[in-house]
């Protein structure tokens, strides 16, 4: 799908790096890739230019009580002063929240639990692995406890990849351990539906997370699973920019026209774009709270970790990479990386190669079957000195400690997946890990990022004004020295020709 079909692209609005927060510069690129499949077979959402925009833009309050609004976003130590003993959670939930090793709340935990505790639905967005999981699942545990037992599902978790989902009811199964009248059970896509069946009829249990597609398929096919659903009281989607985006937003939607419109809603993400926010109405009541915990002004990625970026034709790729991940793994005998390709096909050639030249290599994308992708996941979250090849179905929300290593091949579907992927790093606070993110760019692909951002950005009309002050965003969002080259295309069709400020190509 080139980027002027892609239907993310038109719902851009022009924002304007130059208003925004400081940006890697290796976030600013998108390109054209062939699409690779979804977790449940939903279409990936096509590749994209996104902009940056500014945070925090409608002033701060106390977090309490800002209804539809944006609280004042913190940042800083991801740990706060605050205990988990000081707050308003059951002795049960406190207890297992004590074995699992937590005891002073992250920054989203401390602002989103009281305003969740109070029944408002609530946008969360928080820098990658700041303890989002606990965050919604606590308070959540909470409310659910003090419900009446039943049959019914009464927390719905919605996760964009199957990996997330079974990652999500590890932190929900700790969690409980005290809570004994409550249950999780994970019903996700590529494992075997009768058998997810029998199971929900034998114990159905009131915790439910899941992946859009094979939820879908239970409503379809499940006898009985739309009226337990009726009782759902509490709905979560995780890495809800992606859940919302054009990819799962019809599966969404139509797995929300299920559940009643009286219960409390939560959206949490490492990114937010303001599409999101406009499109947060499909799930959220009008009055919900919007928690950023990312301070106006820094980064939406974590400053102890060390960005850089090389730019190579396509037929060096592969030799940087190797000799990067050579080095790194003398360097680091502690090493765990992870090396993000665009497709599916991709990273599957780029983990044959690697494996041919005697590195430890694993694999992970849509064309593995579940069982394989389930034991490389958690072969990869327990071990050292591993390199996992993987398409985006690592880039969110997955938790693998101590990566030392995250490495894009290609360049990201947009500037949201850029974050997520490097997110699998720096985790928790760390800053001892010697990290370095590579993305090869290649002429031909920052040509397509500029088509991107051109077609994002279609409503210039024939203004050449605006076209030149569009290009100089780009070039100084990318890091370049000079505007792009402008495709002779687009100026034919703009009826223009001899810009002055810019070149043709
Ligand atoms: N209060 C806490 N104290 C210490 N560790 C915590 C705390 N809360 C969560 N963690 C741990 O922090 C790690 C990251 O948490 P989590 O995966 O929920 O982050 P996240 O913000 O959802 O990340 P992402 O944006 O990548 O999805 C996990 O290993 C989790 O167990």
């Amino acid at each position: 799908m080139s980027a002027s079909s892609n239907p993310r692209a038109k719902r851009w609005r022009r924002g304007g790096p130059k208003q925004g927060p400081a940006v890697p510069r290796v976030a600013t690129v998108g390109a054209t890739f062939a699409n690779e499949q979804g977790a449940d077979g939903a279409q990936r959402g096509a590749p994209a230019f996104s902009t940056t925009r500014k945070m925090g833009a409608e002033g701060s309050a106390s977090n309490a009580g800002r209804s539809g609004s944006e609280a004042e976003g913190v940042d800083g130590s991801y740990l706060t002063e605050t205990r988990f003993d000081q707050c308003a959670i059951s002795p049960l939930s406190l207890k297992a929240v004590k074995d699992a090793g937590y005891e002073r709340m992250t920054r989203v935990q401390e602002a989103t639990l009281p305003i969740i505790l109070q029944g408002k639905d609530v946008l969360a967005k928080a820098k990658t692995g700041t303890g989002k999981t606990v965050a919604f699942l606590l308070p959540a545990i909470e409310l659910l406890s003090a419900l009446p037992c039943s049959s019914s599902i009464n927390l719905l978790v919605m996760c964009p990849t199957r990996e997330l989902a079974n990652q999500v009811a590890v932190e929900a199964r700790k969690l409980l351990k005290y809570h004994r009248s409550l249950g999780v059970q994970v019903v996700i896509g590529g494992t075997r539906l009768p058998q997810e069946q029998r199971s929900m009829q034998a114990n159905p249990c009131q915790i439910l997370i899941a992946t859009p597609g094979r939820l879908k398929d239970h409503l379809e096919n499940t006898p009985g699973f739309s009226t337990r659903i009726k009782g759902v009281k509490v709905l979560v989607l995780d890495e809800a920019d992606r859940l919302l985006d054009m990819g799962f937003r019809r599966d969404i939607e139509k797995i929300i026209s299920f559940i009643p419109k009286e219960r409390q809603t939560l959206l949490f993400s490492a990114t937010v774009p303001e599409e999101v926010r406009q499109m947060s109405h499909v799930a959220m009541k009008r009055d919900h709270v919007f928690i950023n915990t990312v301070q106006e002004g820094d980064e939406e990625t974590h400053s102890q970790v060390n960005q850089t970026y090389m730019v190579s034709s396509l037929d060096q790729h592969f030799s940087i990479v190797y000799n990067v991940l050579k080095k790194h793994v003398a360097e680091d005998a502690e090493y765990k990386v992870i090396v993000f390709c665009t497709t599916a096909m991709v990273t599957r050639l780029v983990a044959e190669i690697l494996s041919q030249l005697k590195l430890n290599i694993r694999e992970i994308h849509s064309r593995k079957s579940q069982s394989a992708r389930t034991r490389v996941s958690d072969e990869f979250r327990k071990s050292k000195g591993l390199i996992l090849v993987s398409s985006d179905v690592s880039a969110r929300g997955v938790d693998y400690p101590d990566v030392t290593l995250v490495i894009q091949v290609g360049l990201p579907a947009d500037r949201e997946q850029y974050i997520h992927r490097l997110g699998r790093t720096g985790r928790k606070g760390k800053v001892k890990e010697a990290i370095r993110n590579v993305e090869m760019k290649t002429k031909e692909s920052a040509y397509q990022a500029w088509l991107g951002y051109y077609n994002s950005n279609k409503t210039i009309g024939r203004d050449k004004a605006r076209l030149v002050r569009l290009a100089e965003e780009f070039s100084q969002s990318m890091g370049l020295s000079v505007p792009p080259a402008i495709p002779k295309l687009i100026l034919r069709k703009m009826g223009l020709s001899n810009v002055p400020g810019l070149r043709s190509a």
